[in-house]
C-alpha cells in the first residue's frame, strides 16, 4: 500500500500555516492543502544536485525520455526565493541545492514538508552530482552504499541546540540494487559501481586537498588519508552524502545518491573544467532508466 510521508515534528501539528521560505511556496492552511496536492500531489520521484543549471537540463532531458506531454521549456517555480531553482516535469521535480550539506539542509527540510503537504504517495529522493573519486577511473558514477563524514564515521553529526547529534547514514539497499539493476547498460561506455561515499564539510582541507588557501599537512599525509578511505571502502568523495543519508532515513522516505567522478583523487588534486563538461551528463542516463523502471510500476 503506498504512503504519504511522515515528518518526525510534533510541532507541525500546531501550525495552521506553513510558509516554505526558501522555496517561497506558501501553504496558508496546512488542514487543508488541496492547492499544494493540485500542483504536486503527482510527484513521485525528487531529484536534487548542486547547481540549477544541471537541475534545469535534467528536467529536460527526463521530460523528453518520459514522454511528458507539455514540451515547453520547464519554468522555475521557487525563482521568487532567489535562492533555489525548482523545476517540474510530470510526475518529477529537479531541484538545486547547492554546495554543501548545510545548503541542502535547508531545501530538504522544506522538500519534505511539501512532500508531505502535497500527499505525494511514497517519494523517492535522489541526489544527482558531481564528485572526486578514489581509485576508480574518472567518468565513472558512483551510487553511494554507506555515507561516511570527514571524521571518517558511518554517520553524520550535526549541532542541535548546542549538543553533538549523531544520526546513522545509510540508504536503502533495495534503491542502490535497482539502480545498478536497471540505471546501467554495457554500452554506455562508462562504468557504475557501488560504493561508500565521503560527505565533507569542506571541498578542499576537508577532502585532503594540498591545493586550497590553507593547508597544514604534507602530500604524504594526504596520500595516507586517501589510502585510509579506501580501505574503508570509500570510492568518491563530495560534500552532500551523509547528510542526505541521515535525514532521509530518521523521515523513513527512499533515497539514492548518484554522482560521477570528475578526477582519481589518488592522481591528484585540481578539477578539469573539460572533464567536467564531458561526465557531468551520465549520472542522467542511470537516473532516466531507473525513474523509467519505477514509473512502471
Ligand atoms: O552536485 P554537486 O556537483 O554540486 O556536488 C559536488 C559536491 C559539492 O556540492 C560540489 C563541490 O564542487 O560538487
Ligand atoms: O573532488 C571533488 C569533485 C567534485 N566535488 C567534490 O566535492 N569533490
Amino acid at each position: 500500500m503506498s504512503q504519504n510521508i511522515q515528518l518526525k515534528n510534533p510541532h507541525l501539528e500546531g501550525m495552521p500555516s506553513d510558509y516554505l521560505y526558501h522555496l517561497a511556496i506558501n501553504v496558508p492552511d496546512t488542514k487543508n492543502t488541496s492547492d499544494i496536492q493540485k500542483q504536486f500531489g503527482d510527484v513521485r520521484v525528487i531529484c536534487t544536485g548542486g547547481t540549477a543549471i544541471r537541475m534545469l537540463e535534467l528536467a529536460k532531458y527526463l521530460g523528453k525520455l518520459l514522454g511528458v506531454q507539455d514540451t515547453s521549456e520547464p519554468v522555475d517555480m521557487c525563482a521568487k526565493g532567489h535562492r533555489y531553482a525548482l523545476y517540474k516535469v510530470g510526475p518529477v521535480i529537479c531541484v538545486s541545492h547547492g554546495v554543501g550539506s548545510s545548503t541542502f539542509s535547508v531545501v530538504l527540510h522544506e522538500l519534505l514538508k511539501l512532500v508531505h503537504y502535497a500527499r505525494c504517495q511514497d517519494p523517492i529522493f535522489l541526489r544527482i552530482g558531481t564528485c572526486g573519486g578514489i581509485g576508480v577511473t574518472p567518468g565513472t558514477v558512483v551510487v553511494t552504499k554507506d555515507a561516511f563524514n570527514g571524521l571518517l564515521r558511518n554517520e553524520h553529526e550535526i549541532a542541535i541546540l548546542g549538543e553533538r547529534v549523531v544520526r546513522p547514514a545509510q540508504f536503502p539497499e533495495s534503491v542502490i540494487k535497482d539502480i545498478l539493476a536497471y540505471g546501467g547498460r554495457p554500452d554506455d561506455g562508462f562504468q557504475i559501481i557501488s560504493g561508500n561515499t565521503m560527505g565533507t564539510d569542506c571541498f578542499y582541507e576537508g577532502q585532503g586537498r594540498t591545493d586550497g588557501a590553507i593547508c597544514e599537512y604534507t602530500a604524504e599525509d594526504k596520500m595516507k588519508f586517501l589510502h585510509k578511505c579506501h580501505d574503508l571502502g570509500i570510492r568518491n568523495i563530495e560534500m552532500e552524502a551523509s547528510f542526505f543519508a541521515s535525514v532521509t532515513q530518521k523521515i523513513g522516505v527512499k533515497a539514492g545518491d548518484i554522482c560521477v567522478t570528475l578526477l582519481n583523487r589518488l592522481d591528484g588534486d585540481q578539477v578539469n573544467a573539460e572533464k567536467k563538461e564531458e561526465f557531468e551528463h551520465r549520472p542522467f542516463l542511470v537516473v532516466g532508466r531507473y525513474i523509467q523502471h519505477l514509473l512502471k510500476k
